[in-house]
């Protein structure tokens, strides 16, 4: 949070000052030192194709469902535009500035319009203002959070209205809000799963770096959507397996594979 591409550019250079020019040191580059192409959508992208996913499973789609988004910034905005081109309605958004809400949908472009040029959601024309504190609780069937750590906790899981929660900020659900959420059927897609569209076109950029190679945007945005449906049939499979939830199965899919190459180096199990 609160970093961008300009921020990884000073990286490389202070890395490259010392150790030779090494762009594959760092990820989320300007295009022009090596950034790959799509990475700065790649987070927003992969959380609308894991929530496609998600929502398949449950016979429904993105279009015609209510979407509350808090923040706006690379995760948050993309993920809206995102929704708001796949049909998706977005009810309510925040951000530090403020919380907007429109029952009807918002105009996802004119908001991107009115960030760029006042710096944050307050004061956008074609909603309404709400308190920022009411966000989470606000009537929709999916609440992405992506702005915060512990946003979602005990204090607050109870007014919780949506259905599905996407975990796109890292860490948004304290342990006893999950418990309470999960006692009230609500579906979490844990963040370790839903956030993994930025970590993975970030390592599509080392591979590109490491090959002095360059993807189009389009081979980017196709393999990403690839490795998001085959990684949420992989954590299904292991909900199945061991009958549990959706953070459970991602976390035991994630320690299975480290555990098996720890074994297969020849580690005692
Ligand atoms: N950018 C990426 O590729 C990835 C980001 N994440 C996570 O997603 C979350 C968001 O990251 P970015 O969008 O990159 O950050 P960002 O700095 O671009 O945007 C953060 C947004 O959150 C808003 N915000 C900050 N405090 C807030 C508050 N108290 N209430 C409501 N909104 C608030 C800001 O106004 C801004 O709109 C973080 O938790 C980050 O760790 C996870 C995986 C990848
Ligand atoms: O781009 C990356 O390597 C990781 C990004 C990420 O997971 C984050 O910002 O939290």
């Amino acid at each position: 949070m609160g970093t961008n591409p300009q921020t990884m550019a000073w990286i490389l250079d202070e890395y490259s000052k010392f150790h030779g020019y090494s762009p594959a040191v760092v990820t989320g580059k300007p295009i022009d030192l090596g950034g790959s192409l799509g990475r700065d959508a790649a987070t927003g992208r992969g959380v609308l194709f894991a929530t496609e996913a998600l929502l398949n499973e449950h016979g429904k789609s993105v279009a015609g469902q209510r979407f509350v988004i808090q923040g706006f910034g690379n995760v948050g905005s993309w993920a809206a535009q995102l929704i708001h081109e796949a049909g998706g309605k977005v009810v309510a958004v925040s951000d530090i500035s403020g919380a907007i809400k429109d029952k009807n949908g918002i105009d996802i472009p004119a908001l991107l319009k009115h960030v760029k040029e006042h710096k944050g959601v307050k004061g956008f024309g074609g909603a309404n203002a709400i308190e920022s504190s009411s966000i989470l609780a606000e009537d929709c069937d999916i609440l992405i959070p992506a702005a915060l750590g512990g946003v979602i906790n005990r204090e607050n899981a109870n007014d919780i209205k949506a259905k599905f929660i996407i975990e796109a900020a890292n860490h948004p659900t304290d342990p006893e809000a999950d418990e309470i959420l999960s006692k009230k059927g609500v579906v979490i897609l844990p963040d370790i799963f839903a956030n993994s569209g930025g970590v993975t076109v970030s390592y599509f950029e080392w591979v590109q770096n490491i090959q002095g190679f360059m993807w189009d945007e389009a081979k980017v945005n196709a393999e990403l959507k690839k490795y998001i449906q085959q990684g949420f049939k992989d954590v299904k499979e292991m909900c199945k397996t061991h009958n549990c939830d959706l953070r459970m199965g991602a976390f035991t899919l994630g320690v299975n594979r480290v555990a098996r190459a720890t074994v297969l180096r020849g580690w005692e199990a």
